[in-house]
């Protein structure tokens, strides 16, 4: 679904980002750990394709096909989706609109807002006024509507109260058609059923009891150190560190 190739990117100049190696197949959600500032925000913005960061060497591809100089609409039209840690306030466009816009032709606002908590919050601007965690469900909410392939989630949990937290869980099972929910009861899909693709920055892992992943990656100093099972890795993370636990791995 997405390969990285030897990925570096620069903000204003400063070089955040050296040879980035990442393979993300059909299905697999990846999740990102790693200490403040390290450039995980970073590894999400070059891939989606904010002009802020500018790709000084390597290759992206996706689906294979190479999307490095493709600008951000292109991007998300061919199935790239992003939740980022703070958005724009919208004022003049309601949550209503941005999600038609965000979705296909026939989507159910109200049933997708229904899911996110967000049926009282149609009318309003986006993100006018919110607190953290209802920001976070609207970016979900608009996620759900655009139904992309791959979806990057940076720290989606954060600001979210222990309540709201099953509620994104939920939402980005949803958008990742993972475990979707009938009759009460949580279905799996099987690997092999899966298609879509998730990288997920966390730095607590609470998403993860939601969420399964597949494989963990440590960022340290702008590159990725070391990657493995993700429960092991925050245990590791949690009782040596992130220098201990990228050691370690060396
Ligand atoms: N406009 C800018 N000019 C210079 N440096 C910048 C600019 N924007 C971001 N940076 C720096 O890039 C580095 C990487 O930032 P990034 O947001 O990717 O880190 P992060 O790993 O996501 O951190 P966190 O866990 O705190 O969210 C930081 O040191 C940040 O200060």
């Amino acid at each position: 679904m997405l390969k990285l190739e030897n990925l570096s990117v620069a903000v204003n100049d400063r070089q955040i980002l050296h040879d980035v190696n990442l393979h993300i197949k059909p299905g697999e959600v990846h999740v990102l750990f790693g200490p403040n500032g390290t450039g995980k925000s970073t590894l999400i913005g070059a891939i989606m394709g904010f002009s802020r960061y500018k790709i000084t060497a390597g290759k992206i591809y996706f689906k294979g096909q190479d999307i490095t100089n493709l600008s951000v609409d292109e991007r998300a039209r061919r199935g790239i989706g992003v939740m980022i840690q703070r958005p724009p306030t919208l004022r003049g466009l309601s949550v209503r609109e941005m999600v038609r816009i965000c979705g296909k032709k026939h989507t159910n606002v109200e049933m997708l807002a229904d899911k996110t908590n967000l049926i009282e919050f149609l009318d309003r601007g986006v993100n006018e006024g919110f607190s953290g965690g209802e920001i976070k469900r609207s970016e979900l909410l608009q996620l759900m509507a655009q139904q992309p392939d791959l979806v990057m989630l940076d720290e989606p949990e954060s600001g979210v109260d222990i309540e709201n937290i099953a509620v994104v869980g939920q939402a980005a099972n949803y958008i990742l058609e993972r475990g979707l929910r009938k009759n009460g009861q949580t279905i799996r899909k099987r690997r092999t059923d899966r298609q879509k693709s998730g990288l997920i920055i966390t730095h607590t892992g609470h998403i993860l009891e939601y969420v399964p992943a597949d494989t963990a990656h440590v960022m340290y100093q702008g590159t990725l150190s070391c990657s493995g099972n993700p429960q092991e890795m925050l245990t590791c993370i949690h009782e040596k560190g992130y220098e201990e636990c990228v050691n370690c791995a060396l």
